[in-house]
Order: structure tokens, then C-alpha cells, then sequence
């Protein structure tokens, strides 16, 4: 039989969108397919026809694909969401939450029927709600939906750390739990740099100034386009995780995973450490935590199912 490459979808052919598209083919990651609405078809065909026309000068072999038409991606291996509308300076995500949640609904009955077999991943914002929503309107496995926000919190957190103690960022090895909003919970206990606690390195104080920093590190970008939100980032951690699927890696990530009964949360949509392999979230971790970082943990489930229950009530 012959091989085939992976068919990745990106529903939402934007910022987010069309940057992930692009580092997915330039990896080789498989072929991609680029959606948007009808009323962006062309630029959307533009924008993938672009991206095609730099394979023969960057030297990778991925066909890219522009459209409107959800028959183009049927079958996909791995579908990508980054449909919906993004914030702007002076907003929080879950003001997003009721126009996105109908564009995330609506996107999930078309692959849904399209490619019913595929591992979906969602990053239209407020992300834990929008993975809520995604799961409901799938119907599919747990383990084939996820969400995506502990990437990208935990590598603004690496990032702040490898500035201050002037170090490769590949050195260090951050954990980020909860719900992709500033509650969202930095655990400086489990970090690492090199193999030795952040605590041993750093005094408490500059600690406290990243851990607030990375909570708010979405905002800062925000404040700084002026009129859209982060993209690079997010794109690199879309594809960090399509990869972590498509190859089976087993990559132990944070992801937006449903719990039930983890941390002593149900039916909860939130950010907790996993792996991710070919079977998608094949496995939940659960670290033991102090009553405060418990606490903490437990005012962003807060959060986030405040903001669940806003689409439940829609
Ligand atoms: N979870 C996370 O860590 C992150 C989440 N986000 C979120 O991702 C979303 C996208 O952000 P950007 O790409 O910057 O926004 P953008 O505005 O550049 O792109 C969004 C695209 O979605 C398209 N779209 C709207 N409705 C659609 C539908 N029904 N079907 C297909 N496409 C549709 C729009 O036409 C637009 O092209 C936002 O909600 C943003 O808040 C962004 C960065 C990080
Ligand atoms: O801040 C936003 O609105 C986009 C996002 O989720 C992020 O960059 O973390």
C-alpha cells in the first residue's frame, strides 16, 4: 500500500490561522488544508497559494490548500480551530465567549460529518469554554478533544525565566495548570531549569514578577499589537502539539483536557499536564499540590466554569 501523508485542516484562515498553516507544511508535517468563510474564499485560496509558492525556495514538500468547502477537508487526521473573533486592548476573552461560541458550534457540526475520525484541536478563545462547546458538538472521545492554552502559558513562563537568568530557554522546564485566563496557575515548585528548582536559582521575589507577568502575557500582546492578539507563539504551540500527535511523540504537555474526577473536578474542560501521542490525550497527570497551589487551582476552575456556564445558558 502507498503511504500517505497526514491531512491537517486549520479552520480559520487569520493570524493564528494562516501562521500555523504555514509552520505546519514547513515541517512537513503533512498536508494542509487552509478554511475559512465564503465570503473570504479568495483570500483564503490567496494566502494558501502563497504559502505553496515558498515550498520550492524553503524546500518543503506539503501541499496547501485554500477553500470555503468542507468537502476539501474530509478525512483529516487532525483538525486545528482558530475560528472565531479575537480581543482587542480593554477586553478579556470571556468577552469573546458569546460570538465565538456559535462560530466554534457551528465549524464542529461541519468536521464533525467531514472528518469524523480526527483528533481536533481548539484555540478559539475563551479556549476552555470553546473546548467545552467543541465536545459537545463532536460528540467524539475525550482523548480526541483538545485544547490549547498550557503550550503557549508555559512558554511565555520559559521564556521570562531564560531572559532573567540568562539561559537557553530549551534548559527550562516550566509547569502552567488551570484555565487559559489570569488565574491560570504557574506551578514554581515543579520547575526546573536544568534539573534544578527555579527556587534555587531566583530569588522569591523576581519569581512572583514572572509567575504575575505569564498570567497576563496574552494582555501584554494584546496592549502591544493594539488591535489583534498574539499569533507566532500561539501557531508554534498548535504545531508542537499536531506534531506530538502525528508522530506519536507521547510529548508530556499541558493541554485542555476533560476531567472527570482529576483534581476533584467533573465535567471540566481546564489545563492539566498530559501525554499526547497518537491516541491523542492518552494520559492525565495528577501532581500532588499544597493547600495553596489547591486554591489557586480552584479560583481558575472558578473561572472557567463561570464562563461555561454563560454558554450553557445561551
Ligand atoms: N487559546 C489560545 O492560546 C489562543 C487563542 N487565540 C484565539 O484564537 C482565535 C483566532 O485568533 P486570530 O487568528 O488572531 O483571529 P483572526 O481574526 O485573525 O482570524 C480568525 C479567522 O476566523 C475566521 N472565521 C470566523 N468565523 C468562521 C467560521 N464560521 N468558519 C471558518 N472561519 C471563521 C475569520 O474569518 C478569520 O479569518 C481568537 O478567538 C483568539 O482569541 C489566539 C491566540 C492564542
Ligand atoms: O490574549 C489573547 O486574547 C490571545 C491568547 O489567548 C493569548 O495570546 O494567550
Amino acid at each position: 500500500m502507498a503511504m500517505k501523508r497526514a491531512k491537517i485542516t486549520v479552520v480559520g484562515a487569520g493570524f493564528t490561522g494562516a501562521t500555523t498553516a504555514l509552520m505546519l507544511a514547513q515541517k512537513e508535517l503533512g498536508d494542509v488544508v487552509l478554511v475559512d468563510i465564503p465570503q473570504l474564499e479568495n483570500p483564503t485560496k490567496g494566502k494558501a497559494l502563497d504559502m505553496a509558492e515558498a515550498a520550492p525556495v524553503q524546500g518543503f514538500d506539503a501541499r496547501i490548500v485554500g477553500t470555503a468547502d468542507y468537502s476539501d477537508t474530509a478525512e483529516s487526521d487532525v483538525v486545528i480551530i482558530t475560528a472565531g473573533i479575537a480581543r482587542k486592548p480593554g477586553m478579556s476573552r470571556d468577552d469573546l465567549v458569546s460570538t465565538n461560541a456559535g462560530i466554534v458550534r457551528s465549524v464542529c457540526e461541519n468536521v464533525k460529518t467531514t472528518s469524523p475520525n480526527a483528533y481536533v484541536i481548539i484555540l478559539s478563545n475563551p479556549v476552555d469554554a470553546m473546548t467545552y462547546v467543541a465536545n459537545k458538538a463532536l460528540g467524539f472521545p475525550k482523548n480526541r478533544v483538545i485544547g490549547q492554552s498550557g503550550v503557549l502559558d508555559t512558554a511565555r513562563y520559559n521564556t521570562f525565566l531564560a531572559q532573567a537568568l540568562n539561559v537557553s530557554v530549551e534548559d527550562v522546564r516550566g509547569v502552567v495548570l488551570g484555565g487559559h485566563g489570569d488565574d491560570m496557575v504557574p506551578l514554581v515548585r515543579y520547575t526546573t531549569v536544568g534539573g534544578i528548582p527555579v527556587e534555587h536559582l531566583l530569588p522569591k521575589d523576581e519569581i512572583e514578577a514572572i509567575v504575575a507577568r505569564t498570567r497576563v502575557g496574552g494582555g501584554e500582546i494584546v496592549s502591544l499589537l493594539g488591535n489583534g492578539s498574539a499569533y507566532y507563539a500561539p501557531a508554534a504551540s498548535l504545531v508542537q502539539m499536531t506534531e506530538a500527535i502525528l508522530k506519536d511523540k507521547k510529548r508530556i504537555l499541558p493541554v485542555i483536557a476533560l476531567l472527570q474526577g482529576e483534581y476533584g473536578y467533573d465535567n471540566l474542560f481546564m489545563g492539566v499536564l498530559a501525554v499526547l501521542g497518537g491516541d491523542g490525550i492518552e494520559k492525565v497527570f495528577e501532581l500532588d499540590l499544597t493547600d495553596d497551589e489547591k486554591a489557586a487551582l480552584a479560583k481558575s476552575a472558578a473561572s472557567v466554569r463561570s464562563v461555561i456556564q454563560i454558554v450553557e445558558n445561551a
